[in-house]
């Protein structure tokens, strides 16, 4: 997988600019989805690019993007992991590794036939009087913020509270309060369902871009997740808003999913789950907690995942494995559809006659709210709603990962056998696709008009718009964010016209790009502050590159530096667990037995004595060890006082 030399053999070209150790991934600092489109416009639909240690496969070809997603699907079963080690026993990296986006195997399987149901046709029938009810809310919302045209107001922020309003009752079945002063609650240790997810789609974009987040890629992959807690401790306050945001959604998903099981046993019903001990979060948040008295209506999300079994294990589903469902749902509900609804409106004030068309059509239907029978009758709000979503997709990217031991085998066009080997990460570059000159007309024209002509469809790839990916693995709320997306803009435009406020008309659309694509809006990140992460970041990166050359020659090879960096997990983790800090010193207050952190010190160090080649390799290269040693310790020391 990781020899340069074998992926020169396998037919895909290479990016240029190859710098050791960082690979490609410095083209990348000024964003991922640009970078891919220019490259695929000079190299072509497949190319491949090294993300530090990780040999990325970059796909734009519709072609491969289908045998990938569907074809060999079997093959390219799971996304790849952010952090590498998957053993971890941290409770809250084991409640974010458990939701459906991440998950993995059989294990995903069982949750995603758990979960179809209540995206099939007619659950979906049955929310959209709830997504009127929700789109109401939002039409007095815009009435009340923006004063009869008379002061600007952020409408990406209204359209957010709507989307998770949505998100609560049609999952949940619960009404989530999407009022109140998230820095208040969040002062205050108090449950915020908004202000969680605010803080959890920031960690995911890593400050300053995708760029961090790439940094990560060229760490050895055992000090991954070590590297990856300090960092979060280390930049301003995320460390504390992330605990915050698990705290208040797996706290939320908690107490929801115990009254959705006492309800069902009441009803006579099996339940399978299998309880736990895991969780961590202060009682704060359970007794403060704004649903504690909320019940969860019967065949919601969480109803159902209590009687579903694991397909890996025989068993049902963990309540950690119940409640991560929570998080994955609210965080991929109500950010991307929130983000679609609000580059259409984008587009639509920035095309005065797409608009006039759009209004022309919803006002010939009347003012009434629209049920799912009505929806077929607005073609034209439909296609503008897609025409946004091909030219701003709001996840830009999504990936596989090659999971079969031997391989996968895609054709080219030309018959040419592509051969990518196991652990291979494989990319689909939507945005790219989608701004092809190969596959649109006028690609980057705002054109609705483009998803109505016959003629003009037909000629076009069926693979060439994937907004919400393809295959087996695509995503499974696509339906759902069509009608949920359709009635909002219905009903926003029987009532406003938007306009865009003036000083956003002296420039193009900031992007804010990370997990997702949204608008960048007003406000901007202060430069100090992403200075200060992107340096963080790079003496950590630093720090651990030189760390295995200073450790290997002493211990003899990876194995130990393996177990090394295992052992100090286990410790952090641990700590972490008993609701302490490493960095913050904390860990003589948290009950943590020191025994085991000495047992683990000593474990180490036994590795280390016993290793033969410990002075023959120290002696063959002389003092390049300990220089790496210091190196190490000066990048730590200076990241720690930068923090
Ligand atoms: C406009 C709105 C949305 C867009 C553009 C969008 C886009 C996507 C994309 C591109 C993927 C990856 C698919 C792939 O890899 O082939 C995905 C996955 C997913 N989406 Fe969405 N999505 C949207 C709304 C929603 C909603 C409303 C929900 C839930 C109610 C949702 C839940 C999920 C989940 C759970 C996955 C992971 C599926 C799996 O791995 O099995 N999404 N989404």
């Amino acid at each position: 997988l990781r020899l340069r030399t074998r992926w020169q053999l396998r037919g895909f070209p290479c990016m240029p600019g190859y710098v050791p150790v960082f690979g490609q991934v410095l083209a990348l600092r000024k964003g991922i989805h640009t970078q891919y489109e220019r490259w695929a416009r000079q190299y072509g639909g497949a190319f491949y690019f090294w993300m530090g240690k990780n040999p990325v496969v970059v796909l734009t070809d519709p072609d491969l993007i289908r045998q990938v997603a569907v074809k060999h699907f079997a093959r390219f079963h799971d996304r790849p992991s952010f952090v590498s080690v998957p053993s971890s026993n941290n409770k809250r990296m084991v409640a974010i590794r458990s939701g459906l986006l991440v998950s993995r195997g059989g294990y995903w399987g069982s949750l995603r036939a758990a979960m179809n149901p209540l995206f099939h046709t007619a659950a979906l029938a049955s929310y959209v009087p709830t997504f009127n009810e929700s789109a109401s809310r939002l039409v007095e919302r815009v009435e009340e913020a923006g004063k009869g045209g008379e002061q600007p107001f952020d409408v990406h922020a209204l359209l957010g509270r709507m989307t998770m309003e949505v998100i609560g009752r049609t999952a949940f079945g619960v009404d989530f309060i999407t009022g109140g002063c998230e820095e208040e609650d969040q002062a205050a240790g108090r449950p915020n369902l908004v202000a969680a997810v605010k803080a959890i789609f920031a960690a995911g974009a890593f400050a300053p871009g995708f760029g961090i987040g790439l940094l990560f890629r060229l760490l050895p992959a055992c000090a991954e997740p070590l590297v990856f807690n300090i960092f979060f401790r280390a930049v301003g306050g995320l460390a504390k808003r992330l605990e915050y945001a698990r705290s208040t959604v797996m706290s939320t998903a908690d107490l929801l999913m115990q009254r959705a099981k006492r309800q069902a046993l009441a009803r006579g019903e099996a339940v399978t789950m299998v309880e736990t001990d895991w969780r961590w979060w202060p009682d704060t948040f359970t007794e403060n907690n704004p649903y504690k008295d909320a019940v969860p209506a019967a065949g919601s999300v969480l109803d159902m995942l209590l009687r579903a079994i694991n397909k890996e294990t025989g068993h049902g589903l963990t309540d950690v494995q119940i409640a991560s469902q929570a998080n994955t749902l609210i965080a991929a509900g109500y950010e991307t559809s929130a983000n679609a609804l609000a580059f259409a409106v984008y587009c639509l004030a920035t095309h005065p006659e797409a608009e006039a068309r759009l209004v022309a059509e919803i006002n010939a239907c009347g003012a009434q709210e629209p049920s799912a029978a009505d929806l077929h009758r607005f073609p034209y709000a439909e296609a503008c709603l897609n025409e946004a979503l091909r030219l701003y997709p709001p996840a830009h990217v999504t990936n596989r990962e090659v999971t079969a031991v031997d391989g996968a085998t895609l054709a080219a066009a030309d018959g040419t056998p592509l051969h990518l080997p196991h652990g291979t990460w494989v990319h689909f570059a939507i945005w790219a696709l989608h701004r092809s000159e190969q596959h649109w007309r006028q690609p980057l024209a705002y054109r609705p008009e483009r998803f109505l002509d016959e003629e003009e469809v037909a000629a076009r790839h069926p693979t060439a718009f994937i907004p919400f990916g393809l295959g087996p693995r695509m995503c499974i709320g696509f339906r759902f964010a069509q009608q949920e997306t359709l009635v909002a803009l219905i009903r926003l435009y029987q009532r406003f016209t938007l306009r865009l406020a003036d000083r956003q008309q002296q420039q193009p659309l900031p992007l804010r790009v990370g997990i997702t694509l949204s608008p960048g809006g007003a406000k901007r990140r202060c430069r100090h502050h992403e200075m200060k992460s992107f340096l963080l970041c790079a003496l950590f990166a630093a720090a651990m590159i030189f760390a295995p050359v200073g450790v290997c020659p002493y211990v003899d090879g990876a194995v130990i530096h393996w177990s090394f960096w295992q052992q100090v997990n286990n410790v952090w983790d641990a700590v972490e667990n008993a609701g302490g800090s490493v960095l913050s010193g904390e860990i003589c207050d948290t009950g943590v037995d020191v025994g085991d952190v000495v047992e683990a010190a000593a474990d180490v160090a036994d590795a280390l004595d016993g290793r033969p080649g410990l002075t023959s390799a120290a002696g063959r290269h002389g003092t390049t060890p300990a220089l790496a040693a210091v190196l190490t310790l000066a990048f730590l020391i200076a990241a720690a006082l930068l923090a």
